[in-house]
């Protein structure tokens, strides 16, 4: 079998597309355009590309883009100070802090000092919780995102076997919350779990937020089975010349693609829905500020 690749770039492209035609008929009917803040303190060079390709597409779907830069060494008081300042702003609708946060600030403080309501991320505790007991909540972005391409692709999820590998508060566990939400039997696996690869053998949707890359051979797979790989990874690559690199998944694609029934490639899969999926959190929090109906299919 060769997998079906589910196109997340394509994909997230329809979502931007959604949340545009949302904007305008915010800024048409209600005078209001949703904006976004994003923090960056330090100037780890991936974090800015990501922060600059996030700036531009909020531009590009109407919203306004803010981007703070703080120096690395920036005490924690003035970064909970700027928080301060955003969560009080009403132009300001989502706040996102980019992580990981140098090690001299405490991550828990800082994103709990966001507002609940403008954290689009979904980090905050009030939201983790409001998800864990399936309630209305910001949902995390990249969870967000693999939800939708797994919706998309299957329908319904009921009583699928789901594996995700990884237990990081960002990505493994509200994963494995809302597959539960979508009554998936869910299995979360972690560097202490035994026999990964008979736990992933049994599975029918596979979620690979790990950090190693290419760590899933194929021969993990159950035939027919949907692969979605978070992993976001930078290797080296001599054979595109010196110096050169390139970005490969939490699995093994090609042996992978060999059997699975499905499978996100990267890049191209699940990064880019993770960003749509904050520009729909961006929308969805914009209209529950100002006591509006928020847009359907944007969330979970
Ligand atoms: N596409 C996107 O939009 C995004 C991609 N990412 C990418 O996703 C990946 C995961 O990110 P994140 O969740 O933040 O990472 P973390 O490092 O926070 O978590 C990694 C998880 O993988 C587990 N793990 C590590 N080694 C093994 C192993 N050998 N076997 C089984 N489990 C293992 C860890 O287990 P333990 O808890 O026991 O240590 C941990 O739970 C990264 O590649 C990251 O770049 C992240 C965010 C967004
Ligand atoms: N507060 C916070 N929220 C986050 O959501 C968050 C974060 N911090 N810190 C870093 C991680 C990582 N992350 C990515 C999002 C999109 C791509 C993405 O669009 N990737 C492209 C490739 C980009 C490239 O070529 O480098 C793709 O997969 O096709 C990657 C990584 C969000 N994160």
């Amino acid at each position: 079998m060769t997998a079906t690749v589910i196109d997340g770039k394509a994909f997230a492209a329809t979502v931007r597309e959604k949340v545009a035609g949302h904007v305008a008929r915010l800024k048409e009917e209600h005078g209001i355009t949703p904006g976004l803040a994003v923090v960056l303190v330090g100037e780890d060079p991936a974090s800015q590309v990501y922060v600059r390709s996030k700036g531009k597409m909020t531009v590009e779907v109407g919203m306004n883009s803010w981007e703070h830069k703080l120096d690395a060494d920036t005490p924690e008081a003035d970064l909970l100070a700027l928080i301060d300042r955003l969560n009080n702003d009403p132009a300001v609708h989502g706040i996102l802090v980019q992580l990981p946060l140098p090690k001299h600030l405490d991550e828990d403080l800082v994103i709990n000092a966001i507002a609940p309501a403008k954290d689009v991320d979904g980090f905050h505790i009030s939201n983790v919780g409001l998800l864990g007991t399936g309630q209305k909540s910001m949902v995390p972005c990249t969870p967000l995102g693999c939800l939708m391409m797994l919706r998309d692709h299957h329908g319904s999820l009921s009583g699928m076997d789901a594996v995700v590998i990884g237990r990081s508060n960002i990505v493994g566990k509200p994963m494995a919350q809302l597959l539960l939400g979508d009554s998936c039997t869910v299995t979360i696996a972690h560097s202490r779990t035994k026999d990964l690869a008979e736990v992933v053998r049994r599975a029918d949707i596979v979620v690979a937020a790990v950090g190693r890359p290419e760590m899933v051979p194929g021969d993990w797979i159950k035939p027919g089975a949907t692969v979605i790989d978070v992993g976001i990874n930078r290797i080296d690559a001599p054979e595109k010349g010196e110096g050169k690199s390139r970005l490969v998944g939490d699995v093994a694609y090609d042996s992978c693609a060999a059997v699975a029934g499905a499978i996100t490639p990267v890049p191209g899969g699940v990064g880019p829905m993770t960003i749509a999926c904050l520009l729909a959190n961006t929308v969805t929090a914009c209209c529950r500020a100002n006591g509006l109906p928020e847009p359907e299919g944007l969330t979970a």
